[in-house]
Formats: C-alpha cells, structure tokens, sequence
C-alpha cells in the first residue's frame, strides 16, 4: 500500500462514517454492540496456541489493492471452517468493500461457521467503527498506527477495550514503534508488526526481525504478510516469534485447510 494509497483510503473511510453516522446515532450502534454474547477471547486464543507451537490468525481476504482478485470462488463460512479444521486459532476478515471486496456480512457469516475469535480487519478511525465492529460480533480489532496518531490510538484502544474486544495494533516501522511505547500501549494491545512496505507494497520478513531486537521483553509479537511456507514459519519461530496473521498464501489454494496444516509442519 502506498502513502497515497492508504490516504485514499482513509478519505473513503471518512465518507463512510459520515453515512454511518446518519444510519445510526452513537447511543443505538453503542446498543447493538452491548445486545451481542461476550467476545470469544481473541488474544487468549491466539495465546493458547501459541504457547503449544505457533498460533495463527487466519485471514479471509478476496482481493487487495496491490494484488487485485486473490480468490474468485469465495465463500466466508466455508473458508472458516477450512482455517478451523486447519488449526488456526483467530480469524480475521477484511470488510473494506471498496479496496479489499469485503463486506462486514462476511464477517458474520465467518464467525456464525465456526467456533473461533474474529477480528474485524479494517482501516478503524472512528469510534464508530469500533462500536459497528462489536455489533457485527467481532472480537477483535485492528488499528493501524500508518493512519492514527499516538492520541487517536489510544483512544480506539480504550473504546474497543471497553467493549471487551482485543486490539491489534499494526506498527511497520521504527518510528511508530516508538510511537505506540511513548503512548504506553504495548500492555494493553497485541502488537502486530507488517512486513509489508507501504510504499513498494513487497513483503520482507526481515522487517520483524529487525524490530524485535526494540521490543521489551515478553511483547506479544504477531508478524504480518507475507508469510508463505513452513521455512517462513521456522525462521520466526527460531527468533521467538509464535504468533501470526496470514491471508493470501493460504487464500490461493484450493484447500486452505491443507495449505494452513503444510504451513505448520
Ligand atoms: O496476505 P498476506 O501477505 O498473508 O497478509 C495478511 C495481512 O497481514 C494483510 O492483509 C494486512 C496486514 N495489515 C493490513 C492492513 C489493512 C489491510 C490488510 C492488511
């Protein structure tokens, strides 16, 4: 994603909440989220796994900016179950329609298939968002530090933390790690480090590794894009990363079960 790319996007974003926020008023989106069942425990789940191997976040992606049409044949609650039965321990499900061809129904069909924790991957400026995330049923949300300042960041954080939903929140570079340790957020969020270079949209896996080395002890680390086969997998697991979010690998086989179990031989 370019700079510029991620600015489209945040101005479509914008015009999104501003419809939103004529469909619904705070209090009755506040509503909504509060009629949900209890969030399944995203970062416990991913957790969980991750203390008996490698935990990963599977994701439901059917095309993106750089890449265009990743998955012709795309059915949210198939591709579930698949990433269940493969072992994942959290999903997470692109609902920008307008870059990724994603749909916020997606989201519920995913999550009504099957047992495991969702996260709402989307581009979270607004509280808005945050609350029409937890009444979709999400567990979990992204927040991208490329798109928010240190103040706005923790106040997304506070606000989906107080719906009992986790936080994911994405740094890809030096200066937003510093960023997101000034605003004193690393306790209170799974730290998610892109590999994917906003500008070039290529993906390197040194990215993390060279993060790493910044992080205070026992951060719970999940490494993101562009993780594709089993060595990927082993060259994190050997610098002590045991958490990560995977989609287009997985998104391009026909059995994403299959491809999710060879990724965890
Ligand atoms: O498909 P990949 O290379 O496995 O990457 C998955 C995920 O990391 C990627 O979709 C992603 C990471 N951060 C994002 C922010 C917005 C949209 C998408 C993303």
């Amino acid at each position: 994603m370019s700079e510029d790319i991620l600015q489209r996007i945040l101005a479509v974003k914008r015009e999104e909440i501003t419809a939103l926020a004529k469909r619904h008023s705070r209090a009755s989106l506040h509503g909504l989220a509060d009629e949900q069942a209890a969030p399944r425990g995203f970062a416990a789940a991913l957790s969980k796994k991750a203390a008996h191997g490698v935990g990963v976040i599977a994701e439901i992606k059917r095309a993106s900016p750089s890449k265009g049409l990743i998955r012709a044949d795309f059915e949210p609650s198939w591709l579930a179950r698949e990433y269940q039965s493969g072992g994942a321990a959290c999903l997470s499900v692109l609902t920008d329609e307008r870059f990724f061809q994603g749909a916020t129904v997606y989201l519920e069909q995913a999550r009504g298939a099957c047992d495991l924790p969702v996260l709402r991957k989307d581009f979270m400026i607004d509280e808005l968002q945050i609350y029409e995330a937890r009444a979709i049923g999400a567990d979990a949300i992204l927040l991208i530090a490329a798109a928010l300042s240190a103040g706005q960041m923790g106040e997304l954080a506070a606000c989906a933390t107080e719906l009992g939903m986790d936080v994911l929140l994405e740094i890809h570079d030096r200066e937003e790690l510093d960023a997101v340790l000034d605003a004193g957020l690393l306790g209170r969020c799974l730290l998610g480090i892109n590999n994917r270079n906003l500008r070039t949209f290529g993906t390197r896996l040194e990215t993390t590794l060279e993060l790493l080395p910044l992080l205070p002890e026992a951060t719970d680390v999940v490494t993101e894009s562009g993780i594709g086969v089993a060595a990927d997998v082993k060259r994190m697991t050997d610098a002590g990363v045991r958490r990560f979010l995977v989609g287009e690998s997985l998104m391009r086989q026909s059995s994403p079960a299959a491809a999710l179990l060879r990724l965890l031989a």
